[in-house]
């Protein structure tokens, strides 16, 4: 069953040089009871696809598609309808989750603010559910009492995790989650997702990230984007074992691998820039830094084929269509 099905999606941020092309035209499907993650490098458009989903202002502009979800277009939402589903039925984890609670309330305040605005009137019940989550994340009861800023950065992470799921949201947004901690900690995260996932706190997570590597440890399908465009997308195994666009493979590429002595052997980045997204070339976003580039690809944008059942990818060396 899917949760959400995004199609066409067009963000663009608006800026006195004109429109910033972050996500433009994008398609994927979140299902039921998956992790689905979302991957690329840094400005390829990531935040802002999630953030559009519920946190839309200016200068973010939705200029085209759809995002259904649970049968409501998300993008039609009004601002007040908007707040209520957020938490409720979609929720994100902000990229500077360590910083995203209020810093004048303590936990318990900040829980049962939260609980009140969705209709929760019962404070000892609520109190009782926040104590419940705080053991499942392994935080003491004391840490309701506190503020944000006597916990650490690992534990308000994890205070952050609580509040995000409170009020058991179908689909999780987690966005770049763990890349402000340590490998230790990063795992603690990814357990308590999985946690998460297996109680029924919440059905599905979307799982964004820059690290492949991670996002393996957790991924059930995963959708690879570049300069605003899916360029691949497939089962997590299928995606990792047979990349099929040239982005995909130098990506893993730059991973380091399993018994390599990098001081001997150099890592390989991908080389070049990622292009401007104000004024994006018109074929294929990625030529400008493809081992492959043939003229079609400066020209025509390729469009997303089918390389084996369920795995997509958009590159004129697959053959297909082209989004002339
Ligand atoms: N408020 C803004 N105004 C104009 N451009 C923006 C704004 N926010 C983001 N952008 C641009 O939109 C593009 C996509 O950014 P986004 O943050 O979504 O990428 P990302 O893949 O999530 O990267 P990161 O992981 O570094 O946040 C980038 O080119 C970025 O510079």
């Amino acid at each position: 069953m899917i949760l959400l099905r995004v199609r066409n999606l067009r963000i663009y941020y608006s800026t006195p040089r004109g429109f910033v092309k972050a996500v433009d035209g994008v398609s994927f499907e979140v299902k039921k009871g998956e992790v689905f993650g979302i991957a690329g490098e840094s400005g390829c458009g990531k935040s802002t696809l999630v953030h559009s989903l519920i946190l839309r202002k200016p200068p973010m502009t939705h200029k085209g598609g759809k995002a259904i979800f649970k049968g409501k277009d998300l993008m039609k939402l009004s601002r007040e309808e908007a707040r209520k589903i957020q938490y409720k039925e979609l929720s994100i984890i902000p990229q500077y989750a360590m910083n995203a609670l209020n810093p004048t309330k303590k936990i318990k305040d900040i829980v049962w603010d939260l609980a009140r605005e969705h209709g929760m009137q019962d404070k000892k019940e609520v109190e009782k559910l926040l104590k419940e989550r705080l053991s499942m994340v392994k935080l003491s009861p004391k840490v309701a009492e506190m503020y944000p800023v006597e916990l650490s950065g690992g534990m308000r992470q994890r205070a952050t995790m609580v509040v995000s799921t409170l009020l058991n949201p179908d689909l999780l947004i987690a966005d770049e989650v763990t890349s402000a901690l340590d490998v230790t900690t990063q795992r603690v995260v990814i357990e308590l997702l999985h946690h998460f996932m297996e109680e029924g706190i919440v059905k599905s997570i979307i799982f964004v990230t820059h690290d492949l590597a991670l996002l393996r440890q957790i991924a059930d399908r995963v959708m690879i984007m570049y300069a605003g465009k899916v360029v691949e997308i497939g089962s997590m195994e299928e995606v990792l074992e047979s990349p099929a666009h040239p982005y995909t493979q130098l990506l893993l590429n730059s991973l380091p691998r399993m018994g390599v002595h990098y001081k001997r052997e150099r890592l390989r980045g991908i080389p070049g820039y990622p292009i401007s997204l104000l004024n994006p070339p018109e074929g294929c976003r990625f030529y400008t830094r493809c081992p492959y580039a043939m003229q079609v690809c400066r020209e025509v944008e390729p469009e997303l084929v089918e390389v084996s059942p369920g795995h997509y990818a958009a590159c004129h060396l697959l053959g297909g269509g082209s989004r002339a």
